[in-house]
């Protein structure tokens, strides 16, 4: 479980103070698919990264499965991080390694002998379906087969959490169907809890079972996916679910 409880958090850029987060508290149940959506610069990014501490909060607790992580020093926190895996838009693979390399960097650096990496990144690339590809470079593969080798890499340390940064957002709408139905796959088949952001509501209407709304930092609304598309209460949740484009 992932809890999070009144999450408040403050940037400072030339003196001016930017609140990002007000006072967020979410619950995210073990195993479950959770989205979360918003417009840009409503405090997704800024949200998802704060559960993993890549951000640490200006104040508010962060607890996963019952272990209050906000408390922790950096040193303490690296075994917690182990469990939470995590993806982005641009896909952060390391361009001069090879598939099979960027997937065995996680391994490589918990200090596990070579021919168990070779096993787990063998079994990985398998789970992808990107056997044929060990030996190429990033450069050389699609937008989602380089997502796939990015949720091969985050899966490698055997997490319990995948964080999923707009992960579908560069991707056309094919890709994207074939990335969620791994992450779908993944959930199931793994037990994983996944927690996505976006600011694509099709892609929350395809695999999450709950949803928060963020606006201005804040969490706006949040129900199960099917009662949220039914009957959103909130002007921006129903703006969100039928965007317009009107120009003057
Ligand atoms: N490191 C930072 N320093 C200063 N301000 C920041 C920083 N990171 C985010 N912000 C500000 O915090 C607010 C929330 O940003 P965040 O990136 O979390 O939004 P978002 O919903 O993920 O947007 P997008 O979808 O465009 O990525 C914005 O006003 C942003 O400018």
């Amino acid at each position: 479980m992932i809890k999070l409880e009144e999450i408040n958090k403050i940037f400072y850029k030339k003196n001016k103070e930017i609140q990002a987060l007000k006072n967020v508290s979410l619950t995210i149940a073990k195993g479950e698919i959770f989205g979360i959506i918003g417009y840009s610069g409503s405090g997704k990014s800024t949200l998802v990264r704060t559960i993993n501490l890549l951000e640490r909060p200006t104040s508010g607790r962060i607890f996963i499965a019952d272990k209050e992580i906000s408390a922790l020093s950096e040193k303490q926190l690296i075994p917690f991080r182990r469990q939470i895996g995590m993806i982005f838009q641009h896909f952060n693979l390391l361009s001069s390694c090879t598939v099979f390399d960027n997937i065995a960097f996680p391994l490589s650096l918990t200090g596990m002998s070579n021919d168990k990496i070779k096993e787990r990144v063998t079994e990985l690339l398998t789970l992808i379906d990107l056997q044929d590809k060990s030996d190429d470079y990033p450069a050389a593969l699609s937008g989602g087969q380089k997502q796939r080798v990015a949720i091969a890499r985050a899966l490698a340390s055997d997490p319990e959490i995948l964080l999923c940064d707009e992960a579908t957002s560069a991707l056309d709408p094919q890709t994207t169907r074939s990335i969620l139905s791994l992450l779908k796959r993944i959930n199931r088949e793994l037990g994983i809890t996944i927690v996505l952001i976006t600011h694509q509501m099709e892609v929350v209407r395809a695999i999450c079972q709950r949803v928060a709304v963020i606006s201005q930092g804040e969490i706006i609304e949040q129900n199960t996916a099917p009662i949220l598309f039914d009957r959103p209460e909130s002007p921006i949740t129903r703006e969100l679910l039928n965007p317009t484009l009107l120009i003057d």
